[in-house]
């Protein structure tokens, strides 16, 4: 069986007191590999190992040599593009599809931009008038902020931890990963691209483990961890930034959504169609920025509940390297109790359910996976908990509305704001209504379409701050302002 350890310090090492977990396969539910556990004292080690490289010859490069390095960590991964296939199917379960044409080119991508960003972005200056004529010049400059913590989830692993770890190490910092226990083994096969490239020991150090009393613990509490870059659960974001407060240490948060897809009858109903059962079924739903809460306008919401209930009858089960396999299973058998309570409560609270409901029929050798039933419901309350609470699943409510007003209130009635997409031929109004709905990121006429040098996170509890292009900066970084009396 696979044996992953912790990355500390260029080495990969066992826990010092030999503790180990199981990474369970998605797919079957078998043991695949024995992950070492990361107590405090490995955690402490790895931080220490971080704060030392700060000081070391990773200092004395120049933001030149950071970018070359950066751009052969991408290089690297890219060559290693098999095996961090491989390794991102195993932990997830998920279409080899989906890991070849988003997720591990996504990771290489992630160091390039950052690299890009750091080497071409200026920093401020100012010309300041002063009594003698003379003047004084501003200008800025911007310092790593240190040690990074990097608390990332399980649904798309690779991509969201180097969406952290490009831009930390660009901005000339150095990292500690705490990588989801759901997905250890994409941020510990880094390492060895780390090392291959010559990555300097101590930049990139990974600890493995759980969250609360475990690593993800001990890393967030560690007072030498000077700031927290994290994505997953709302709760979990409150539980760091307590932790956070001691030492009062900076935080970026993504967290959970209950995003609206909004449909227009004017839309190009195809491309609706395409792009909801894309935000709605990819990843299993497992995706932050999906549509749980679908608003068509009346005249086709018949149409419109048919056509979506076709496409996500239309999916293919099956292992993620079987041919024509366009759908994975859920990440663990906890979620997909989750997700599968969310089914039975829809029920009771209600629903009509157009399609799905259960799990599915599938082969015996994947009987103990985590499988579940795409499912559309309809007819909820708006305040139905289905309607109001993130689920995480590949399921949508469907709820006709009459007009712009009407959906912009409904869009905006929950206590999250990360995307929304909406659907409509009709510009001036996408317009409006992007100006109108409460969320950090407002697609038209389409969904993930990703820029990485646009401002990316949420508003209300789907998060605190921005990344991506310029805006990394400003959290991987101190800005400086220097005062030169002329
Ligand atoms: N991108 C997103 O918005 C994501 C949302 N979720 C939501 O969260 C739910 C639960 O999934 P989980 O993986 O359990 O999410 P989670 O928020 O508990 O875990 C995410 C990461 O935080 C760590 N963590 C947990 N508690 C911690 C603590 N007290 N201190 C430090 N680190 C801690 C975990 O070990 C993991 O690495 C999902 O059902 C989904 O609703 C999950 C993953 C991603
Ligand atoms: O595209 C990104 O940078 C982030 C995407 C985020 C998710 O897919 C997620 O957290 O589910």
């Amino acid at each position: 069986m696979r044996q992953v350890e912790n990355f500390i310090r260029g080495e990969f090492v066992a826990a010092r007191d030999g503790k180990r977990f199981d990474k369970v396969s998605p797919v079957t539910g078998e043991v695949i590999a024995s992950i070492a556990e990361a107590g405090r004292s490995d955690v402490n080690e790895a931080v220490l190992a971080a704060k030392a490289a700060l000081q070391g010859e990773w200092s004395t490069f120049t933001t030149n040599q950071r970018v070359e390095m950066l751009y052969e960590v991408a290089d690297e991964i890219t060559r290693r593009f098999e095996d961090f296939v491989e390794a991102e199917m195993a932990d997830t379960g998920q279409p080899s599809n989906v890991m070849r044409h988003v997720f591990i080119p996504r990771g290489a991508a992630n160091f390039k931009i950052f690299a890009d960003t750091i080497k071409n972005v200026p920093t401020e200056s100012f010309m300041l008038d002063t009594p003698d004529g003379a003047g004084a010049l501003n200008y800025g400059v911007r310092t790593p902020k240190g040690v990074i913590g990097v608390i990332s989830p399980w649904n798309a692993p690779f991509m969201l931890m180097t969406w952290k770890v490009g831009p930390a190490l660009a901005c000339g910092n150095t990292v500690v990963v705490k990588p989801s226990e759901e997905t250890p083994l994409t941020s510990v096969l880094l390492g060895e691209v780390m090392n291959k490239v010559g990555v300097p020991k101590g930049v990139y150090n990974v600890v493995n483990g759980f969250g609360p009393d475990s690593a993800g613990a001990f890393l967030t509490e560690h007072k030498d961890v000077d700031a927290i870059t994290f994505t997953g659960e709302t709760r979990t974001g409150t539980a760091i930034m307590k932790a956070a407060a001691e030492g009062t240490r900076d935080v970026s948060f993504e967290m959970g959504g209950k995003n609206a897809g909004i449909v227009f009858a004017d839309c190009d109903f195809d491309k609706a169609i395409e792009g909801i059962s894309r935000s709605s079924f990819l990843n299993s739903g497992q995706v932050c920025l999906g549509t749980e809460r679908v608003y068509v306008e009346r005249p086709i919401f018949d149409k419109f509940v048919a056509a979506l209930k076709e496409k996500a009858e239309a999916v293919n089960y099956g292992k993620p390297t079987d041919e024509g396999v366009n759908y994975g299973p859920l990440i663990s058998k906890e979620h997909q109790d989750k997700v599968l309570s969310y089914y039975k409560k829809a029920v009771e609270e209600g629903a009509t359910v157009i399609t799905g409901g259960g799990v599915p029929e599938v082969p015996e050798a994947l009987k103990n996976g985590h499988w579940i039933q795409p499912t559309i419901w309809t007819d909820l309350a708006d305040d139905a908990a289905v309607v109001k609470e993130e689920i995480f699943g590949p399921c949508c409510h469907i709820r006709p509305f009459d007009s712009e007003e009407e959906v912009i209130g409904l869009a905006n009635s929950t206590d999250y704001g990360l995307a929304t997409t909406i659907w409509t031929k009709d510009l001036p109004r996408a317009h409006r209504m992007a100006a109108k709905i409460d969320v950090g990121i407002c697609w038209v006429n389409s969904w993930f379409l990703r820029d990485l040098r646009t401002a990316f996170g949420g508003t209300k509890q789907s998060g605190i701050g921005r990344e991506g292009g310029v805006h990394s900066l400003e959290f991987y970084t101190e800005l400086r302002n220097v005062c030169v009396k002329l």
